[in-house]
C-alpha cells in the first residue's frame, strides 16, 4: 500500500489489524472499507489542496452565515446558491453592501463550500490582482496569469470600486471578464451598488462592456444593516 502510495487504504488497514476488526470482515466488506477509506483521504487531501490554493480572505464556512433577513441575506437564495449551481452555469454573483457587513466573509464561505465540491476557486483583492498583473506583463508571465485566472471554476474579485481604475487595469479586468463570460463564475463583491459601478470603470466603451458581461445573468446579494466589526 505504502510503495503505491495508497496513504488513507494503509492507515484503515493499520486501526483494522489495530482494533482486531479484520477477522470480523469478510473479504468483500473489507475491501469495500479499505477502497473507501482511500476514497475519503483522496477528497480530504484534493480538498486542502484547493482551500490552500484559492488564497480567501476567511476561513469562513457557510454553516456559520448569520441569515438574518434584516442584513439582506435571502435563505432560500443562499440555499440555492450552496448548491453549486450558479458555478455550473457560470452565472456571475454580486454582492454589494457598506463596510463591515459580511461581503467577503460571505464571498469565502461560498468559495470555500465550492472548494468542498471539488471546484477550483481563485480569491483576489481586485487591487492588488490588478497590481499584480502590471507586474507580470512586466515580467513577461502575464498570459500565465491569465491563464490560471481563467481556468478557475470560480473566481472571487472583492473589494471592487475602493480606487479607479487606470486605462491598463480596465483593460485588464475587460479580459479577465471576458474569458469567463458565459463559461465560469464570478463573485464581485463591493462596498458601490451595482448601479454606479459604470462610473467605476470609468470609461464609456470598456464599463459597457464589462457590465454587460456580468450584470444580466447574475445573482445579486444586497447585504445591509451595521458593521459586523462594530457589533464585535
Ligand atoms: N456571517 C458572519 N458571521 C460572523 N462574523 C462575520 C460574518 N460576516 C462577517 N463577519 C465578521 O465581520 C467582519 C467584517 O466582515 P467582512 O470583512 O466580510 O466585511 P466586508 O463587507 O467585506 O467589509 P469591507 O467592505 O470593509 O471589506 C469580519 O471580522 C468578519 O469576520
Amino acid at each position: 500500500m505504502k510503495s503505491l502510495r495508497l496513504l488513507g487504504m494503509e492507515r484503515s488497514w493499520k486501526a483494522l489489524v489495530e482494533t482486531r476488526r479484520m477477522t470480523e470482515l469478510n473479504f468483500e466488506d473489507g475491501l469495500q472499507l479499505l477502497l473507501q477509506s482511500e476514497l475519503d483521504s483522496r477528497e480530504e487531501k484534493r480538498f486542502d489542496r484547493l482551500k490552500k490554493n484559492a488564497a480567501f480572505r476567511y476561513q469562513a464556512s457557510v454553516e456559520e452565515l448569520n441569515m438574518d433577513p434584516k442584513r439582506g441575506m435571502d435563505k432560500a437564495q443562499i440555499a440555492d446558491l450552496i448548491t453549486g449551481g450558479y458555478i455550473e452555469r457560470g452565472e456571475p454573483l454580486l454582492i454589494s453592501g457598506a463596510t463591515g457587513c459580511g461581503k467577503s466573509f460571505l464571498a469565502s464561505a461560498l468559495g470555500l463550500k465550492a472548494c468542498s465540491q471539488g471546484k477550483k476557486v481563485l480569491y483576489f483583492n481586485l487591487q492588488k490582482l490588478l497590481q499584480r498583473t502590471k507586474i507580470a506583463r512586466l515580467e513577461g508571465s502575464m498570459h500565465k496569469l491569465l491563464d490560471r485566472i481563467a481556468k478557475a471554476d470560480l473566481l472571487i474579485l472583492d473589494d471592487f470600486g475602493l480606487v479607479n481604475l487606470d486605462q491598463q487595469q480596465r483593460l485588464d479586468l475587460m479580459e479577465i471578464i471576458e474569458d469567463r463570460h458565459a463559461r465560469s463564475s464570478t463573485i464581485i463583491a463591493s462596498q458601490l451598488p451595482v448601479a454606479s459601478w459604470y462610473d467605476v470603470i470609468g470609461e464609456d466603451t470598456i464599463a459597457d462592456a464589462v457590465l454587460d458581461r456580468i450584470v444580466h445573468t447574475s445573482h445579486r446579494i444586497e447585504l445591509k444593516g451595521e458593521s459586523l466589526r462594530k457589533k464585535r
